[in-house]
C-alpha cells in the first residue's frame, strides 16, 4: 500500500542550528501517529514543514507518492492536508460560522452547499448553539475545536493537530477523540503532537519519539509508557 504520508530523510537548520535530522517516517491512510518529546525536540518544526509553512533544507515529504516539499500552506492545504496549531489560530473578530467559512473559499461550493456543509460541522462538534457569537467569546478550549473543526471542513486526507488537548475540558476532549476517531475509521490519517499522557493512549496506539530533531523510536505507546525514562522525560512535562 502506497503510504498517506511520508516523511523522507528531511533535514532542516534555523541559523545553522540543526532541528531536524535526517527524519524518516510514514503513516498509512486510517492510522494516527502521536508525536512526542521534549520541548524543543523538533515536533512542530516538523509539523510546520509537512504543511508548508517552513521548508525543508534537504529531504522530501510526499502525499499519496505526490512530491509535495515546500509547497505553500494552500497548496499543501488543497492536497488535503488540514492542521491546527498549539495555540488556536482562530479568526477571533469573526463568528464561529464565518470561521468554517473561510475554509471553504476555494472550495468552489454554492451558498447553499457551504451552509449546509457549515451547519454540519456546527452540529457534528456541538457549536450550533454559538454559531453566531464572535470567537473573542469564547473559552480557550471551544477554540481549539472550533480550529479542528475548520481543518476538517475539506475533509483533508492528513489532519495534524498540535496540542489538541490542552487548556481543553475533559468533555471537549471526549467529543475531539470521538470525532477523530471517526474519522480516522473512514480512512484519514493522523498525526497529533501531545503531552497529554492520559488523552493520547485513548486516542493512539503508536508513538514517534523525537529527541533533539532525531526520530528516536516508533513503536507502541502500551511498550513506551512502561518505559519510566521516557515517560518522566517527555510525556510528563
Ligand atoms: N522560526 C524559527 N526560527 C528559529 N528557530 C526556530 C524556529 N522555529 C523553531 N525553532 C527552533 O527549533 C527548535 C525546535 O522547536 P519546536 O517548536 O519544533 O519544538 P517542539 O518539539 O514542538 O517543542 P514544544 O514541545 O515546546 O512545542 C527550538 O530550539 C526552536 O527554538
Amino acid at each position: 500500500m502506497t503510504a498517506l504520508l511520508t516523511v523522507d530523510h528531511v533535514n532542516k537548520s534555523f541559523q545553522g542550528v540543526r532541528t531536524l535530522t535526517d527524519v524518516t517516517f510514514d503513516l498509512e491512510p486510517g492510522r494516527i501517529l502521536g508525536l512526542i518529546g521534549p520541548n524543543g525536540a523538533g515536533k512542530t518544526t516538523m509539523f510546520n514543514v509537512i504543511s508548508g509553512i517552513y521548508s525543508a533544507d534537504s529531504g522530501r515529504v510526499l502525499l499519496d507518492g505526490r512530491d509535495i516539499t515546500n509547497r505553500s500552506p494552500a497548496r499543501i492545504a488543497g492536497y488535503g492536508v488540514g492542521r491546527t496549531f498549539q495555540v488556536a489560530r482562530t479568526f477571533n473578530d469573526m463568528t464561529v460560522a464565518e470561521n468554517l467559512r473561510v475554509a471553504l473559499v476555494n472550495a468552489g461550493l454554492s451558498g447553499r452547499e457551504e451552509r449546509q456543509r457549515i451547519a454540519a460541522m456546527l452540529d457534528r462538534v456541538g457549536l450550533t448553539g454559538v454559531r453566531d457569537l464572535m470567537v473573542s467569546a469564547l473559552p480557550d478550549g471551544q477554540k481549539k475545536l472550533l480550529e479542528a473543526a475548520r481543518a476538517m471542513m475539506t475533509s483533508p486526507r492528513l489532519l495534524i493537530l498540535d496540542e489538541p488537548f490542552g487548556g481543553v475540558s475533559a468533555e471537549v476532549i471526549d467529543l475531539l477523540i470521538s470525532i477523530i476517531r471517526g474519522l480516522v475509521r473512514e480512512g484519514v490519517g493522523c498525526l497529533v503532537i501531545s503531552h497529554d499522557i492520559v488523552s493520547l493512549p485513548r486516542l493512539c496506539e503508536e508513538v514517534l519519539v523525537l529527541v533533539e530533531g532525531k526520530v528516536m523510536t516508533r513503536g507502541a505507546i502500551s511498550e513506551i509508557r512502561n518505559d519510566a525514562r521516557i515517560v518522566d522525560a517527555y510525556l510528563g512535562a
